[in-house]
């Protein structure tokens, strides 16, 4: 069975691989049995990418799986693709864009604490990703990316305990709001003002997907039940699969927080606006403004609750009242994959006397795409180590 799947640029054909698995292929189907073309494959290097040290000279090409579609996998499928020079990379997934938890979010570059993970490793993450954003903001790009620049303020009810967030001289401008822009809030007593940057989700998630294509890699569809299924044809895994890692690596740690948002046409809404308590936001973007939103720890449910809905539209029109004249209002809900800090780490698999190098980078929670370019570059540090490592029992092998 083959067919085509989805527009926008580049698509997708599928079938059923030798395994019986269905596939995907960037650049049409493949016979049923072929070998990945893996020779055709070439990298390159942008600007913004460093090139991670690994000795290019009688190296093996690495063949180099990533698991997982949604923002993670994807900006880390492009770092490795765009740093790492002689391996090819495959991108296969249950669910790619417009279908996954990324395609809900708001895309604010804003941090949320990870409280598990050290305070000096989350801004670097985050000044890495706001510097790569900002230039992308920057260029011709921009509207294709769908980045922008977004100015409004955070405002609180009661003054909180660090009036200067660890991300304040990341983003612009970053000041206290003063007393007559906090005139607008008659309930908030203290405010923060700056500027930031958002991501359209997903048109930021199909343009990353071009930049994979462009750079030949493939991208295969299909849910992977246990990283041993892809032993004899990759050299090495990067586990991207978010909430998913729960069932697929047994990691009792992950839990969903349910989050719904509604997405409205109100094109004259220009400023973000973020209650403290992180509970209502008001995030205008490109295509329409994102209303929030909640936060339910172990709800696992994907369907819309309508006095959710109610409740976050009224919130957000006591913030915003000219919101109540806007329209087409679409309800989106997405399992926010929490953690106590982002699991960024190798593990080697052993099973029956054979070895998987597998590199870790799941558990965003609340905050992936303020972080995603950080962890994504720290990830294809981690595969650096282990085709060195290879690299090494190799030569050893050889001798
Ligand atoms: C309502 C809401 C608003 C948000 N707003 C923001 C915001 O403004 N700013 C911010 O920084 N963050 C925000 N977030 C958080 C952000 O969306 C997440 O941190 C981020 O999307 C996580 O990305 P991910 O790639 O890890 O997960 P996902 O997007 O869920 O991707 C996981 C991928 O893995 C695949 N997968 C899972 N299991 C398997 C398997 N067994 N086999 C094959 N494939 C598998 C899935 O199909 C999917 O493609 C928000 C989240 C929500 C829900
Ligand atoms: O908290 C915010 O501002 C938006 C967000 O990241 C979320 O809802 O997870």
């Amino acid at each position: 069975m083959a067919g085509t799947v989805r527009g926008r640029g580049w698509v997708r054909s599928w079938g059923r691989d030798a395994l019986g698995l269905g596939w995907e292929d960037a650049r049409g189907p493949l016979q049923a049995g072929s070998e990945t073309p893996s020779s055709k494959y070439c990298w390159t290097m942008s600007n913004t990418s460093q090139r991670i040290s690994v000795t290019e000279q009688h190296m093996a090409e690495r063949k180099i799986a990533v698991v997982g579609a949604g923002l993670i996998g994807l900006s880390t499928a492009v770092y490795i693709s765009e740093s790492i020079p002689k391996c090819s990379v495959t991108v296969i997934s249950e669910r790619f864009t417009p279908n996954t938890t990324s395609d809900v979010a708001a895309g604010m570059l804003i941090p949320h604490t990870y409280p598990g993970t050290p305070v000096h490793q989350q801004k670097q993450w985050f000044r890495e990703t706001f510097d790569y954003l900002f230039e992308i903001s920057n260029s011709s790009e921009a509207s294709d990316a769908g980045i922008h620049l977004v100015s409004g303020w955070q405002i609180f009810k009661t003054i909180p305990d660090e009036e200067l967030p660890f991300w304040s001289d990341v983003v612009l401008g970053f000041r206290s709001m003063t007393k007559e822009e906090l005139k607008k809030f008659p309930q908030h007593k203290f405010g923060q003002a700056f500027t930031t940057l958002k991501c359209d989700c997903p048109s930021y998630l199909v343009w990353l997907e071009k930049r994979l294509k462009e750079n030949g890699s493939q991208v295969y569809a299909r849910r992977v039940e246990d990283l041993w299924e892809l032993h004899n044809k990759y050299d090495i895994i990067v586990n991207c699969s978010g909430i998913g890692s729960r069932e697929l690596m047994g990691d009792l740690e992950i839990y969903p927080v349910r989050g719904q948002v509604l997405k409205v046409h109100a094109p004259w809404v220009k400023h973000f606006i973020r209650d403290g308590d992180g509970l209502t936001y008001i995030y205008p973007g490109i295509h329409n403004v994102t209303l929030g939103g909640t936060r339910q720890k172990d709800n696992w449910s994907l369907s819309p609750d309508p006095s959710s809905s109610k409740d976050i539209f009224d919130r957000c029109c006591v913030l915003e009242p000219s919101l109540q004249r806007a329209q087409n209002v679409m309800v989106r809900v997405g399992l926010r994959p929490s953690r106590l800090a982002v699991r960024l780490q190798k593990e080697m698999l052993v099973h029956g006397g054979k070895k998987l190098p597998v590199v870790h980078n799941y558990g965003h929670g609340s905050g992936g795409f303020s972080v995603h370019r950080g962890t994504a570059k720290e990830a294809a540090r981690l595969v650096g180590e282990c085709i060195a490592a290879l690299e090494g029992s190799s030569s050893k092998a050889k001798l």
